[in-house]
């Protein structure tokens, strides 16, 4: 009945905002019909869509949300206007009281608050839609008292979410369905995608082991600053971690005041983040401002500090020669290439034309040269060359859309401290080298040092291998290679014959031409 309910107060907003016209227009149902008509009685359509749509969704509560949110990212399926306004969305939500953390908490680590803290301020420092943090002071095991940060999971939110994602999952099928195009835009899929984005969110040991990997990652760095996480008082609901003390990022003019060399920051950010993404392939992917912090304090001043660990990207072997090989061909203008290495991936269907798609990219790519290098914003480029792929039915990798915003992301933060900050100078030196370790001869040799041993393990194997293989090939496919080489053998047959009968006419021309020569000096 609760689901029922829900369902239907979905579908009365999806009227009252006019998102039929959106997406159902070839909508029949007669009962559906009917209950448009009275939807919209009165209701104004004069707003753009994108902003009906963005409204629709903060009507249907957090989880649609964090929908909303997680939508706008996928520039590859949705047209601009409509990703543009998706991504003013924001997740205001009041806070839950304190006593129900402190209940959720004390069910977590069966035991009394107290037990587990000398001080716990009941009053949140921040609230979202999936979770709060309250300050704290604790006992860590070295008998030390140590400010802390506790991250608390929403009361039921595993029930909700469970249900709208029900839901959303049957109005995927609506749209799928439906809607004019409502295959490419792949309503299943992008459901399912959010479905585990959420589910990874609500597990805060998986965001406490992100965390700690990066923690380690950045250590040599020096330039970023990420909480020690207190693995003892860590659950899937709640979660413990060193307390951060900085000056929000976006806070310039008091970063100015208490001296931070602001166009160092800004480099720094971007040294940091190609660093996650070029060296490590594990990288933070939630950089708004407000997880950024920057210390103040004079051990650590001038460094980044980095909070909330919920969406991490990871990159794949393939995931980071696909992008080395994109960005080498398209620095080098080869706009073929760029093309090819879509259809090589499998990314375009294999109906696609190369020079239609090859179009499409120079004519996204060509401006950006018409400006100086320092302007090229890598993270643009890449959402261009996402949009272009929309049109020949491209689906990228949610990884490389979580790159591509955290890249808009980093380098929107990097030009609002500096204005100046030159991106290509700062990002230059790791492409580079990342670029030669992926594609050029020192990934060749590491390639083959890490595959020696299974060459070696196989090499005895090798004629049974080949024996197996040649018995499984299916008999048409070998017949027709036989009748090719059989083809390719008359072809050069022919050639030789007729190279040979060439030659001997040729030298019988000469003899004959000698004789007359000769028979007519005498
Ligand atoms: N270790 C910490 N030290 C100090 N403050 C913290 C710490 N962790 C979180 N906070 C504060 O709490 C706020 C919310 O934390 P966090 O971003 O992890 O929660 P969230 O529910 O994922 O929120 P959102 O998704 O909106 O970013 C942060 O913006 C920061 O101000």
């Amino acid at each position: 009945m609760r689901r029922f309910l829900r369902a239907t107060t979905i579908v009365w907003v999806a009227l009252r905002y006019g998102l039929d016209e959106l997406v159902l227009t070839s909508f029949r149902h007669p009962w559906l019909r009917l209950i448009a008509r009275i939807a919209s009685i009165g209701r104004d359509l004069s707003a753009p869509r994108g902003q009906r749509l963005r409204e629709a969704l903060e009507r249907l509560g957090p989880i649609f949300v964090k929908f909303g949110q997680v939508l706008s990212t996928r520039r590859d399926l949705l047209p601009a206007d409509i990703a543009d306004e998706l991504a003013l969305l924001q997740d205001r939500v009041p806070p839950f009281p304190g006593d129900e953390a402190v209940v959720i908490i004390e069910r977590a680590f069966g035991q009394p608050i107290d037990a587990l803290f000398t001080s716990f301020d009941r009053a949140p420092v921040a609230s979202a839609s999936i979770a709060q943090v309250h300050f704290a002071i604790t006992t860590d095991k070295h008998g030390r008292e140590r400010e802390v940060a506790v991250k608390v999971l929403r009361p039921g939110m595993l029930k909700v979410i469970d249900q709208d994602l029900a839901l959303i999952r049957m109005m995927a099928g609506w749209v799928e369905r439906l809607a004019p195009d409502g295959r490419r835009l792949k309503p299943r899929e992008v459901a399912a995608e959010f479905d585990k984005y959420l589910h990874d969110e609500l597990d805060l040991v998986r965001e406490a082991a992100s965390a700690a990997q990066l923690r380690r990652n950045m250590a040599d760095v020096g330039l970023v600053l990420i909480p020690e996480m207190f693995w003892d008082m860590i659950r899937p609901e709640v979660l413990v971690m060193e307390r951060m003390k900085g000056v929000p990022v976006n806070q310039i003019e008091r970063l100015r005041a208490a001296g931070v060399d602001i166009p160092k920051l800004a480099r720094d950010g971007v040294t940091i983040f190609f660093t996650q993404v070029f060296r490590d392939g594990f990288f933070h992917a939630d950089m708004h401002p407000g997880n950024i912090m920057v210390s103040v304090e004079p051990a650590t001043f001038g460094r980044y500090i980095s909070v909330d660990f919920g969406i991490v990207g990871t990159l794949t072997q393939v995931d980071k020669e696909y992008l080395a090989q994109n960005f080498a061909a398209f620095f080098r203008r080869d706009y073929k290439r760029v093309a090819e290495l879509h259809v090589e991936s499998g990314w375009v269907p294999a109906d696609t034309r190369i020079d239609e798609l090859e179009a499409g990219i120079r004519s996204v790519c060509e401006p950006y040269f018409d400006r100086p290098l320092k302007d090229i914003s890598l993270g643009m480029v890449l959402l261009r060359l996402f949009q272009i792929s929309r049109r020949f039915n491209v689906v990228i990798q949610p990884q490389l859309v979580l790159l591509q915003k955290t890249l808009l992301n980093v380098e929107g933060l990097g030009r609002q401290l500096d204005p100046d900050l030159d991106l290509w100078s700062t990002a230059k030196p790791f492409l580079e080298k990342w670029m030669l370790e992926q594609i050029g001869p020192r990934r060749f040799w590491t390639e083959l040092k890490d595959q020696a041993p299974y060459y070696a393990k196989m090499l005895p194997d090798l004629p049974r291998l080949l024996h197996g293989y040649l018995q499984q090939r299916p008999m048409d496919d070998l017949r027709q290679e036989l009748r090719e080489l059989v083809r390719e053998q008359q072809r050069t047959n022919s050639l030789l014959q007729k190279i040979v009968y060439g030659g001997i006419g040729f030298a019988l021309g000469l003899i004959v031409m000698q004789i007359v020569v000769r028979v007519r000096l005498f």
